[in-house]
């Protein structure tokens, strides 16, 4: 088996506050992904799915605090150089953030960024020209008509969906080995979801290039990941390979999570939203952090966290009482 491309153990991200603990809000996080391969990470909002995915290109907010170990091709992250990150950034892993607009700079034209991104990390050092027609082909391939006029066009000069593509072709253009995209498709209309979302199946088909995949939305993962990472009051409560995750949840969590999404083949059946609050993360609760929510909860479960535990061939649960399908069914 080959080496896994990027290896999480036990990470953690943490607030510091004033006269009181510290806030965490990723604790524990371990998962690997292996070179080629879609993972997904689902979770309700305020989970730590971006805090988790933000900690691999170090880009944190200033305040936060990182602890634990995150490994690209075995080399530390949290202990590289800002020039290794620098260089590490764009070429070998790249981001595709939630909101395209805050990732353009406004005064600069559409293809001088993307071309200036090729250009920082190009071994072939080619011409002005030969710039100008790769930014039109990657415009091309995320479906912009017209790219060559396009890339003369100002941040401003797109719309939401068109910055999305313009900026999922930027992130794409050194064929990085790991991307990460982080809601890329929330704000966007269905017919170009499904555009960004073929692009990213067609990077990872022809070049190789593993993604994580942060999204809310299950079709998506279904869709798209072999392996789903599902987050809770920021730990990993349950991961595994999606199939079985999605059709024999075992964490109870998941299974809420999965009853409160719209099935097609279900049409008309309602819909359970999860009853109760994640916790607080500035209030410790002792036990695991789903308890005050899960139906099936027992005395210990308010006493003791359980641990990210092996529960069949690459699947693993943070539950004392991990659910059989049966029990689902029954409640
Ligand atoms: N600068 C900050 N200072 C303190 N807490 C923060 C800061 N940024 C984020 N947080 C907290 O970190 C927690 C995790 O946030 P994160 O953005 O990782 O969640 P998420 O699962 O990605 O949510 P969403 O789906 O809404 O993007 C949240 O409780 C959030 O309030």
């Amino acid at each position: 088996m080959s080496a896994p491309l990027l290896s999480i153990r036990e990470l953690g991200v943490s607030f510091p506050r004033k006269e009181a603990p510290s806030t965490t809000v990723v604790e524990g996080v371990s998962f690997d992904i292996m070179p080629g391969e879609i993972v997904g990470i689902v979770g309700e909002s305020g989970s730590g799915k971006s805090m988790t995915a933000r900690s691999v290109l170090r880009l944190l907010p200033k305040s936060a605090e990182l602890s634990g170990s995150i490994r690209f091709r075995g080399r530390e992250i949290p202990e590289m150089t800002d020039e290794e990150i620098r260089d590490m950034r764009g070429a070998l892993v790249s981001m595709v953030f939630q909101d395209p607009m805050t990732s353009f700079n406004p005064v600069l034209r559409i293809g001088d960024q993307i071309g200036e991104a090729i250009a920082l990390h190009d071994r072939a050092r080619r011409g002005r020209r030969a710039l100008r027609d790769r930014v039109a082909k990657l415009l091309a391939l995320v479906g912009i008509a017209d790219p060559a006029e396009r890339a003369r066009s100002y941040p401003h000069e797109f719309s939401g969906g068109m910055r999305q593509r313009a900026l999922t072709a930027m992130a794409v253009a050194n064929s990085p080995a790991l991307l990460i995209a982080d809601e890329p498709t929330t704000a966007l209309d269905v017919t170009v979801q499904d555009q960004v979302l073929s692009l990213l199946r067609e990077l990872n088909e022809n070049s190789g290039t593993a993604i994580l995949l942060i999204t809310h939305n299950i079709a998506v993962v279904a869709s798209l990941c072999r392996r789903v990472i599902v987050m809770y009051a920021g730990r990993v409560i349950e991961d595994g390979p999606t199939d079985e995750v999605l059709t024999a949840p075992r964490h109870p969590y998941t299974w809420s999570l999965l009853q409160s999404v719209p099935r097609i083949d279900q049409a008309g059946t309602r819909l359970t939203a999860i009853k109760g609050q994640p916790p607080d993360p500035a209030t410790p609760l002792a036990g695991c952090k789903f308890h005050p929510r899960c139906p099936w909860a027992e005395q210990r479960c308010g006493e003791q966290e359980p641990a990210l535990s092996p529960i069949g061939e690459a699947h693993g649960v943070r539950c004392w009482l991990p659910m059989n399908g049966i029990a689902a069914a029954a409640q």
